[in-house]
Parts: structure tokens; sequence; C-alpha cells
């Protein structure tokens, strides 16, 4: 094989599906088929997306997150013409935050949202709690019929919750990702999919780091060097457009 010739990766459970879209993506295209895909929205709630929640009260640049926001509505509306499954994950603990876990936890130590809770008291209550404005989705992705809510109370996707079986009772191998943070709960979650056998890519324009922009890339390199492979919106849409 010349050292120019895409070399593919076959995402299908049917090993070698011929005739199923090839995704371009690091570090080699990847043959996806759509009915066994799911497009996984992590976290694109007020508090990690929008001004005044939880992450820009915490300190964190969230300037620049709107174009996540606009690439992820342009994938989703591929992706649910494809007839894709999309799954939102939504972060965060009841109101008394019980599911956060006290100091046993090491969830109360590292916890940015803890954190800042404890230091500016007047916060307490206010982020990541079910039913605030904090925890809710943007208002840009209001889930649409057919979409799948699923409620999770620490980074990873894939704890505690039901999205494993969620996935495999319609046959989804396959998890193309956006959302923020890439290198916290993106991560997370598409790590937890690789040990579990799922083909996890992320769409890099279409996520945003928790952090200096360097972490982004970072956990670019990381996803793509040792559990999956990044690709972008346009890429997405462009090979997925009319695909069902
Ligand atoms: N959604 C995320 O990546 N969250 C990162 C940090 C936190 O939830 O404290």
């Amino acid at each position: 094989m010349s050292a120019g010739e895409i070399f593919e990766v076959s995402g299908c459970f049917q090993a070698r599906q011929t005739g199923q879209p090839v995704l371009p993506a690091k570090p080699e295209a990847l043959t996806l088929n759509p009915a066994e895909t799911a497009v996984i929205v992590v976290d694109l709630q007020n508090a990690y997306a929008s001004k005044n929640g939880y992450l820009d009260k915490a300190g964190f640049d969230v300037s620049t997150t709107a174009p996540v926001i606009e690439n992820t509505t342009k994938v989703l509306e591929t992706a649910r013409a494809a007839g894709m499954p999309v799954v939102f994950l939504q972060n965060g603990w009841d109101a008394d935050y019980k599911e956060a876990g006290g100091p046993g936890s090491p969830n109360w130590y590292k916890s940015n949202a803890l954190k800042t809770m404890r230091k500016q008291p007047e916060l307490k209550g206010s982020l990541l709690a079910k039913g605030t404005w904090d925890y809710a989705l943007v208002d840009a992705l209001k889930p649409q019929d057919g979409d799948i809510i699923i409620p999770k109370t620490r980074y990873s996707g894939f704890y505690n919750t039901n999205l494993d079986s969620m996935l495999r009772a319609r046959g989804i191998r396959n998890l193309v990702f956006t959302g923020i943070a890439t290198n916290v709960c993106v991560e997370s979650t598409l790590r937890d999919g690789f040990h579990l056998e799922y083909f996890g890519v992320v769409l890099a324009d279409a996520a945003y780091q928790a952090g200096p922009p360097d972490i982004h890339e970072a956990s670019l390199f990381n996803i793509q060097t040792f559990f999956g492979w990044v690709s972008t919106t346009a890429q997405f849409c462009e090979v997925f457009e009319g695909a069902s």
C-alpha cells in the first residue's frame, strides 16, 4: 500500500462492509455505517457554554464557544436526516448535591463547580443543579422528538447511566462526539467507549476545552493516537448528507 493511499478502518459490525460512507479522519479514514452510528452531544449546557454559567464563574474562558454550538447544530441536522440516534448527555446533580458526593468522594475535591460554590457560598444551589438555568441545555440545541437525553453525575457518560444499553439495543458501534469539554467529559466518555469496543470520533471544531486552548489540541492528539479518531463538521456533513 503506497503512503498516499487512504488506509480505511472499518467501524462496521460486518467488517469491511462495501459501499458504506468513508469519513476522512485522523489518523486514517473510517468506514461508518450510518445504521450503526450515533451522535453524542456532550454537556452543551449553559454551565459549560454560556457566559455567567458555571465554567465562566469558575474562571474558565467560555468566550468562543459559539462555533461549537453552530457546528453541532449542523451535525445534528445531518445526523437526524441520516437516521442516526442523537444522544444529549447532561451533567449535574440533585438540588441538594447528594449525587455529587461528599468528602468521601474524589468529586468533592476535583469538581470545580463544588469548589467554586464553597469559595462563593452565594452561588450554592445555582451551579449544575437539576432544574436550574445553569444545568439546562443551551437554547439553540433543544432536543427534538426521538432524541435521547441521558443525565450523568460524573465526567463519563458511561458511568452510572444507561448509555451503553441504550446504544447496544440500537446496534450502535460508532460514536461521533461534539460538546464541552474536549479534555474532560468528551475525552472521558470517548475513552470509556473505546474500552467498551465503540469506535469513537470527535469532531474537532464542534468541541471546546476547559482550560487553555492548547489542551484542546493535546486532547485531540490523545484521542487520535490512543483512543479513536478526529474529524470535522464539514467532513461529517459532506459524507453523511443524504445518507440513510
Ligand atoms: N462537561 C465537562 O467536560 N465538564 C468538565 C468539568 C466539570 O464538570 O466540572
